[in-house]
């Protein structure tokens, strides 16, 4: 089927369902239009589609293939450059096009900007939002713009969705009263464990939409991303977390956002990938579907 709003792109090597009856329908937003410190998340979707072609689509400890699963990949979305709020409206419009075709369907989105974010959770209406970044996001309006990347968490805790963090080593000290007063719990990267994760996501209903701003792991792992921060997680930890996750709520949705540079097999989109697969691997293997 055609969307009104994307265009083709470079695909996965392994054969892919039609969005009609996939279950995982992978969606690029290449959009970098409020980057504030380094550029180049547009081609984020496009370096995590590349850097899947070094991997394996056996999943070596799920005992899975993921090459064997109904994955779908309906292109990028045609950006309004400079606009996050337009281009997020795109995001929405395809993913509500998606749902009307497809209500099973799970939207796995590759970023581009966390701006991105919102569009996806607006389409989705999940009761919860758990995110793993290094940043809480929850800036009422950053460098005059309420649709910033700096203020995705804020737009969707106003939607009423119940918010988790985890990784978070920056933010302001408004950020962090409005997490107070709105009951938005978040675990520093300093204190981050298994058990911390299952505390705060335990309570909170379903379906849940995960987001993972690839920011969360440590910058030696993530290197190109638009704001790196020293002192992150690491990849097991972040896929630990997830399988748990899969294992114990309904997931309405799931991004990959933030990935950026410039280079082809960076590390960046090389973690951006195997994170793909692993979260695909674990709903399939452990998933609640
Ligand atoms: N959510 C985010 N990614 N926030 C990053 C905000 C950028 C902080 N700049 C600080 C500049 C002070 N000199
Ligand atoms: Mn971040
Ligand atoms: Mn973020």
């Amino acid at each position: 089927m055609e969307f009104l709003y994307t265009y083709e792109t470079l695909k996965l090597e392994f054969p892919l369902a039609e969005p009609e009856e996939a279950r995982y329908v992978i969606l690029g937003v290449p959009f970098d239009g409020t980057t504030s410190y380094k550029a180049g998340a547009r081609f984020g979707p496009t370096l995590i589609r590349q850097a899947t072609l070094n991997l394996e689509s056996y999943v070596l400890d799920y005992d899975l293939d993921i090459a064997e699963l109904p994955i779908a990949d309906i292109g990028d979305i045609a950006v309004v450059a400079g606009d996050p709020r337009k281009t997020a409206d795109r995001v929405r419009e395809t993913i509500e096009e998606l749902k009307r075709v497809n209500p099973n369907a799970i939207p796995i989105l590759l970023g581009g900007e966390h701006s991105q974010t919102l569009g996806a959770v607006e389409a989705l209406r999940p009761k919860s939002y758990v995110v793993f970044d290094a940043h809480l996001d929850l800036r009422d309006s950053y460098e005059d713009n309420p649709y910033n990347h700096a203020c995705v968490a804020r737009r969707i805790a106003e939607l009423g969705v119940r918010e988790a963090m985890f990784g978070i080593r920056s933010g302001t000290r408004e950020e962090v009263e409005f997490a107070e007063k709105g009951g938005i719990r978040w675990v520093h990267a300093r204190d981050y464990d298994f058990d911390s994760f299952v505390e705060l996501v335990e309570p909170l209903p379903e379906p849940v939409y995960l987001s993972v701003d690839i920011d969360v792991f440590d910058l030696a792992i993530v290197p190109t991303t638009g704001t790196p921060e020293a002192g992150g997680l690491g990849f097991w930890e972040v896929i630990e977390a997830i399988e748990w996750l899969v294992e114990n709520k309904r997931i309405a949705g799931f991004d990959i956002m933030e990935v950026a540079g410039e280079t082809l097999g960076n590390p960046t989109a090389l973690t951006a990938a195997k994170l793909l697969f692993y979260f695909i691997g674990a709903m399939e293997k452990m998933g609640k579907l």
